[in-house]
């Protein structure tokens, strides 16, 4: 049949940073496009789906999505992880682009249409002080954001997570470092702890009780450390506190949410649904923060939003700059058709991105809407991509004063 899989192309670009998107061709010559993006590890996604899944790709029928998901899946034996998830993922995003262009409808229309007008989106603000901090906060509303997250450089330590080093109108930082294993050696966790009330009372001061604001603690604390930030935040009512703790051990969530009503939002780095099913099932959050990239694509990570819509967890979806226009297109149409939809993240690509990448998404007066194209409505520009060469790039590593690693 004209929907038979005829290819199965891996194409790796790299404007302004790394990115390795799925390109699925059908018989017909109908296209679609997955995110197969890990920042950090970028060419080990390239090589399964090069390697790996391309081969069995070639001849199936485009229509079957979820037996296809079921075959990569089940049929790889090993199970889940950041490099298979993400993979499958790329599939599983192309197929839904292909469905829904020979259907002839966006693709939330697939996902059972939208749910509301836009998707509410949160941008970065950050600053090497606070200052700073504000005149970027005051940047992010002046662009038409709704929402802020708000990072800073915490006094008496040099390097810090999330400050952009870029000048001031440019939210996005780029974390991975070209071809060099940046490591931070600074971290001090109780110097953090006096500093971020101090930095939302400033905010609050400064912008209102109103406004959203939105913290990422990073992986960094303790359950306990985490409990005594999410306590001394609840004056300032954030709208969530991100990665608060390593979450491997979802039981630790238990300590933090006996000690704190601030909402916890986990879960950037994970990748199925198992990963949550403890976090979920005991209220232990509030925000799901996988990603459709990571997390088994469209058909992964909508299991993830309905097991959590039956706990009253909403979604919280990942959505820095190294998800790519694919990966934040994918997200966006199922942000529009979830009931339990709760914030998208939004980092501005650099510039460069959208030679590459054409997106027929659009943002304005705090929403995102993924657009009406047939498919995702992301293309892909071929000759354009040529000229962005890919460079090995690492995400840095922390270690403490004393020099122990640490989660960065
Ligand atoms: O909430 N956003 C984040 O935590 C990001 O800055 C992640 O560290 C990077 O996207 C990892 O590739
Ligand atoms: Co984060």
């Amino acid at each position: 049949a004209g929907t038979r899989i005829r290819s199965a192309e891996v194409l790796i670009s790299s404007p302004s940073r790394n990115f390795v998107t799925l390109r699925i061709t059908t018989e017909d010559g109908v296209t679609g496009l997955g995110d197969a993006t890990l920042n950090g590890r970028e060419l080990s996604v390239a090589s399964y789906l090069q390697d790996h899944v391309a081969p069995l790709l070639v001849g199936l029928d485009a229509h079957r999505i979820e037996d296809t998901w079921q075959l990569l899946y089940r049929g790889a034996y090993w199970r889940r992880g950041p490099v298979t998830m993400t993979a499958i993922a790329a599939v599983d995003v192309a197929l839904w682009d292909i469905k829904a262009k020979l259907a002839g409808m966006p693709l939330h229309q697939l996902l059972g249409g939208a749910s509301r007008d836009g998707v509410l989106v949160y941008g970065h603000a950050s600053g090497r002080d606070l200052d700073a901090l504000h005149d970027s906060v005051r940047e992010r509303i002046a662009e038409g954001f709704h929402a802020v997250r708000i990072q800073a450089a915490v006094p008496g330590i040099r390097t810090v997570y999330g400050v952009s080093s870029k000048p001031t109108g440019r939210s996005s930082y780029e974390p991975a470092q070209r071809a060099t294993l940046a490591v931070e050696t600074e971290w001090d966790t109780d110097r953090y702890l006096r500093f971020v009330p101090d930095m939302f009372d400033s905010v609050r001061q400064e912008f209102g009780v109103e406004l959203p604001l939105l913290h990422d603690g990073h992986h960094r604390m303790t359950p306990i450390q985490a409990a005594r930030l999410g306590k001394d935040l609840e004056p300032y009512r954030p709208f969530w506190l991100e990665d608060c703790t390593p979450a491997e051990n979802q039981e630790a969530l238990r300590l933090v949410r006996q000690h704190t009503t601030t909402p916890l939002a986990i879960g950037e780095v994970m990748n199925t649904v198992w990963d949550f099913q403890t976090l979920i099932r005991e209220h232990l959050i509030d925000f799901v923060r996988a990603s459709a990239a990571h997390t088994g694509g469209i058909t992964g990570l909508r299991r993830v939003f309905d097991y959590a819509a039956l706990y009253g967890v909403r979604s919280g979806s990942h959505g820095a700059t190294d998800i790519s226009p694919v990966g934040m297109a994918a997200a966006l149409h199922l942000d529009l058709a979830i009931n339990n939809f709760g914030i998208q993240e939004y980092m501005q690509h650099d510039p460069l991105v959208a030679e590459v990448f054409h997106s027929a998404y659009t943002f304005a007066d705090g929403c995102m809407h993924p657009g009406d194209d047939p498919g995702l409505g992301v293309t892909y520009d071929d000759a354009a991509a040529d000229r962005f060469a890919y460079e090995p790039a690492y995400l840095p590593v922390a270690r403490r004063v004393d020099g122990t690693v640490h989660d960065w």
